[in-house]
């Protein structure tokens, strides 16, 4: 697939192979397509078996299904899932408008809820009712795959929402720097069009940026653990949907037999030792007052990490994991938005000349960032059309609940919200299946309009409204509720700054010029 970023300018050109497809995962975990067959026949007549007879079938009998219920018959539709889940999902939508329904996923039943009032309910329900923490361990093992004291202290968490978020005005400038010099050696200034390979660049643009901000310089830009960081996220993946397809009775003998994640962290000790040892001795000379103290994610876990959380191993496991979440996620997510941008290169101009003038009045900050509703409403505009799954907010029921449309969830299901239906509303996005990217910015400004005639001294609700940072029903693409991503704010100023930039430096077209290259899904993507 491919974009150009080009000439006109004595910009170079940014190209990705037509081959190239867009999803993570249908490269990421490292398995050829029928690699994952072999693995899933497998595994499959073991989980009908068990799941059939554990009565999953039985007690979920009231939620429509399209397609078969019945054993074997089942796994022809959860086949399908794995391979056009988006489309096994639509057909879903339009044959079931009314109520939730539920579809076969190789390992068990996914009740979907698609309804705006449901979805608004689940965004309600407290922990003790619905689990994201189960759900992300059902999905990819993670109590295996990352390790038990991820899953069981995730201390990291407040540190995203509140030290990360906090200190994004400091650290914009150090991301954009670091955004500038990765583009510049991936893909440096020429007079001609550059043929590059997006996924796999912005990858690695995205893997320096986000380091910046997780370990700093120069360690971000070493080759060697930039290939690291990108790699072990594939090996959580991979890891994890191994085991998902074995009795749990034998997950920790196989996991020992096929992680690669323990050699991944020790891996990532050679190089993170030294910045620990630095850091320590540091803290002992000048103590908490250090006013040079660094200003990254290694800095903030050392100073709140207890116990044996301390310690070098569990440190590096830790980066790395924040890592998985975060460079996957915004890779895919930007390169969405640099492909629609390749295929409507019309949006050039406008995006550009909202840079060129906000950079003007306040630099390359947090500040400027903010006030960049085109360039905001592009990437946004990309995710409600390519969010990185068709089915988010996943969660596991922990207790019997009965929802307002009187169907009952009982305590074990997994509930996903499907994005199709609310992305592409009608009634909220005019001609909503057309990539307008203005449509948010073009909203804000009438919702403010609107809002400061009936009263001026209002409409700080309307002003965020429609940025990228606020989910709501009608975008899903961060998640939802107290779960959803406590990264996005990080994400989005990274993302932002990373197409103000291009828009900026370079020009750019696809190989094959204005086709957008088709999306390829396994299963519904990312969790
Ligand atoms: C564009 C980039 C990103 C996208 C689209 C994205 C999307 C998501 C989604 C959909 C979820 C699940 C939300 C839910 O279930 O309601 C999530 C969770 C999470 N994300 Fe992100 N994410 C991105 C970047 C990041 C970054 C950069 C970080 C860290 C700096 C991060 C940290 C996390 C964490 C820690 C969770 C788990 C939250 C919890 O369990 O409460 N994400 N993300």
């Amino acid at each position: 697939m491919s974009c150009t970023i080009c000439a006109e300018r004595n910009f170079p050109s940014l190209r990705p192979s037509m081959e190239e497809p867009t999803s993570l995962f249908a490269t990421g975990c490292g398995l050829t397509g029928w690699n994952i067959v072999v693995i899933n026949i497998a595994g499959l007549f073991v989980l009908m078996a068990l799941s059939y007879y554990r009565g999953e079938t039985r007690k979920l009998r009231h939620i429509p299904t399209v397609g078969p219920t019945t054993p074997i018959l089942s796994y022809i539709g959860a086949f399908r899932f794995i391979f056009d889940a988006s489309n096994v999902i639509r057909e879903h939508i339009e044959k079931v408008p009314n109520s939730m329904f539920k579809v076969a996923d190789v390992f068990r039943w996914q009740v979907v809820i698609h309804d705006p009032k449901l979805i608004e309910e689940v965004k309600m329900l407290p922990d003790g009712i619905l689990s994201s923490f189960d759900a992300q361990n059902e999905s990819l093992q993670t109590w295996y795959s990352l390790g038990r004291h991820i899953v069981t202290n995730p201390y990291h968490l407040p540190i995203v929402r509140t030290q990360l978020t906090r200190a994004l005005p400091q650290l914009v400038p150090a991301v954009h720097e670091e955004v500038v010099d990765a583009f510049d050696d991936f893909i440096p200034a020429t007079d001609g069009w550059t043929s590059v390979k997006a996924l796999e660049t912005m990858m690695k643009i995205v893997a320096r940026a986000s380091n910046r901000i997780f370990v700093g310089a120069p360690l971000c830009r070493d080759p060697d653990y930039i290939d690291l960081v990108v790699q072990h996220a594939v090996d959580v993946v991979r890891v994890g949907t191994t085991l998902r397809l074995v009795p749990s009775v034998l997950r920790p003998l196989l996991n020992a037999m096929i992680s690669h994640v323990p050699r991944g962290v020790a891996r990532g000790m050679k190089h993170l030792a030294p910045v620990f040892a630095a850091r320590r001795k540091c803290h002992q000379e000048k103590g908490d007052a250090d006013s040079e103290k660094s200003l990254d994610f290694l800095s903030w876990l050392m100073e709140v990490a207890q116990g044996e959380e301390r310690t070098d191993w569990h440190l590096t496991s830790r980066l790395l994991m924040m890592n998985w979440v975060a460079v996957h996620t915004s890779t895919m997510t930007f390169t969405h938005a640099l492909y629609y941008l390749a295929a409507y290169p019309e949006y050039l101009k406008p995006l550009r000349e909202e840079v060129e003038e906000v950079v003007k009045r306040h630099g390359w900050s947090k500040v400027a960032l903010d006030e960049m509703h085109r360039v905001d409403s592009f990437i946004k505009e990309s995710q409600r059309l390519d969010p990185l799954a068709v089915l988010l907010v996943n969660r596991v029921v922990l207790k019997d609940h009965v929802f307002s449309d009187g169907t009952l969830l009982p305590k074990g299901t997994f509930l996903s919200v499907a994005t199709p239906k609310t992305h592409l509303n009608a009634q909220t996005y005019e001609d909503p299946l057309r990539f307008d990217g203005l449509r948010y910015a073009k909203m804000r400004e009438r919702a403010l309009g609107q809002t400061l005639c009936s009263n001026p001294d209002v409409g700080g609700g309307s002003k965020r409204k429609f940025d990228m940072v606020t989910t709501s029903v009608d975008s899903l693409a961060f998640g939802l509720g107290r779960h959803a991503c406590p990264g996005r704010f990080f994400a989005t100023c990274e993302l932002k700054i990373m197409l103000a930039h291009v828009v900026v430096k370079y020009d750019i077209r696809l190989q094959n010029e204005g086709v957008r290259p088709a999306n390829r899904w396994y299963a519904t993507a990312f969790p």
